[in-house]
């Protein structure tokens, strides 16, 4: 057993989906993605409690935001349903966290049946603390230009989650991905889980797939997972009917179902394709985002681009195909370093991108994000942008040069459009970047953890 006592503190990525949303809900086409500074930290700790007495809880707190404690029993289910969490009242209120309860049914489930059968009762009382760099939501007014403060990397924010206005960096995935990591990192001795293994990452990511996609209620292509555990990489999904037979924590078979699932023994079951060779930027460029504060339900968006795909085959198929194939060279271009070539690559890709959402009736790069775009490849020290992922209107992201000057001139632009649009667009502080899920010292969460 690891000395529980002590902290474990795990960060785990945001992404950006450069080239390849929709395509890559299809097992035939491949994703670019990119990892994002921008990390979701979850530090787990034993809840001291006075000798003899044993609490059987975990409690969840995020503390940037306003009634975000979330309590939890937990209990054996019969029938081997694993663990089976209750949520417990914070005074008055059930204020539910469907990641989080989902996230800690799966991983306390794999630690008390994985190879080592840990007695049920090691499971001792913790607390889990939540804590997400700024740039996952709008409200934060680190980055405004002018700002002399030092910026506090950890904003308290002014509303409960659910209002707080999200800017689309997978905040879920790489939640459930720290979480599930903190937990099994926590609760594990190294010898059976240490995420610094390749082992390791792919436990966490079998298992933090399964829980996300439970949470969600829906099997995405979990690219975000993957950047999640694994950083920046090129992608191709599961099958899906991986997780369709899985019964729901508490249900009978969960555990010994759970177990197979993650642990792939015989390497049969999982066939998603995670490659970090070759996914990188030219050295001096970057990734950077503009957020436009206001994100988008993506879910109607992508029934409706499979829909156009499903009702016309032919068509949609050419362009999926054309549209990989852009992709390709995009990823290409930016790994050999062909910085010329970056501009035509990211509008071909963009040209495609259009025709999908003219010919589906999509906005995934609605008018309005086109001419943000397009006013923003003008800056001198910005090649091109994309509205990344199922697009909309989240957060755009632009490969630019990585220095001062191309910064403040982003900054100046977007100060402008919105002057002059009505809009609130911020260039964000995050920026691509390459590494997975990692252990973090305490030290960056002074002030935060009781
Ligand atoms: N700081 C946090 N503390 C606790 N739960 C959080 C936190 N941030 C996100 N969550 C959980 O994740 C949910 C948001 O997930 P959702 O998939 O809607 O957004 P996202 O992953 O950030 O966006 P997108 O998929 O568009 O990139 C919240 O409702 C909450 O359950
Ligand atoms: C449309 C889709 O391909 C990408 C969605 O990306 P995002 O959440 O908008 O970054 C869906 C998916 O991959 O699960």
């Amino acid at each position: 057993m690891p000395n529980s006592s002590t902290p474990t503190a795990i960060s785990a990525p945001g992404k950006v989906l450069l080239a390849g949303g929709y395509l890559v809900l299809d097992r035939n086409y491949t994703a670019l993605v990119f990892g994002l500074s921008a990390r979701i930290n979850v530090i787990a700790q034993k809840i001291e409690t006075s000798e003899g007495v044993q609490l059987s809880e975990i409690v969840v707190i995020s503390p940037q935001f306003l009634e975000s404690q979330w309590r939890y029993g937990y209990h054996l289910a019969a029938a081997e349903g694993g663990f089976k969490v209750t949520q417990l009242h914070v005074g008055q209120t059930i204020n539910q966290n469907p990641f989080v309860e989902t996230a800690l049914s799966y991983a306390l489930t794999y630690i008390s049946y994985s190879a080592h059968h840990l007695p049920t009762h090691t499971i001792t009382a913790s607390q889990l603390t939540i804590l997400a760099d700024n740039d996952y939501y709008s409200q934060s007014d680190s980055s405004q230009p002018g700002d002399k403060k030092i910026p506090n990397r950890f904003a308290k924010f002014p509303t409960n989650l659910k209002d707080a206005h999200k800017t689309g960096l997978g905040s879920s995935a790489a939640l459930v991905t720290a979480l599930t990591a903190a937990l099994l990192s926590h609760y594990l001795p190294p010898t059976v889980f240490d995420i610094n293994t390749l082992h390791g990452k792919r436990t966490l990511h079998n298992l933090a797939q399964a829980a996300h996609c439970a949470a969600q209620g829906k099997i995405g292509s979990g690219f975000d997972v993957a950047a999640a555990v694994y950083g920046s990489c090129r992608y191709r999904r599961f099958s899906p009917s991986i997780l369709v037979s899985l019964p729901e924590p508490g249900a009978p078979g969960f555990a010994p179902a759970l177990l197979k699932l993650v642990d792939d023994k015989e390497g049969k079951i999982w066939d998603v394709e995670i490659e970090k060779e070759g996914v990188r930027l030219p050295p001096g460029v970057t990734l950077r985002m503009c957020d436009v504060d206001c994100g988008t339900q993506t879910v109607g968006m992508v029934k409706q681009a499979l829909a156009w795909r499903a009702a016309q085959p032919e068509k949609a198929g050419k362009l999926w195909d054309s549209l990989q194939e852009r992709n390709v060279a995009l990823g290409n271009v930016l790994a050999e370093g062909n910085t010329e070539q970056i501009v035509s690559a990211v509008s071909a890709i963009r040209e495609l991108i259009r025709a999908m959402g003219t010919e589906s009736g999509t906005p995934i790069e609605p008018e309005a994000q086109t001419a943000l775009l397009d006013a923003l490849a003008e800056v001198e020290g910005v090649y091109n942008g994309v509205v990344p992922g199922a697009g909309g209107f989240d957060a755009v992201a632009l490969l630019v040069k990585d220095d001062e000057g191309t910064e403040g001139r982003v900054k100046e632009c977007v100060r402008n459009w919105g002057e002059e649009r009505g809009g609130r667009v911020r260039l964000l502080g995050v920026k691509g970047e390459m590494e997975g899920v990692r252990r973090e010292e305490l030290g960056s969460y002074e002030g935060w953890l009781a």
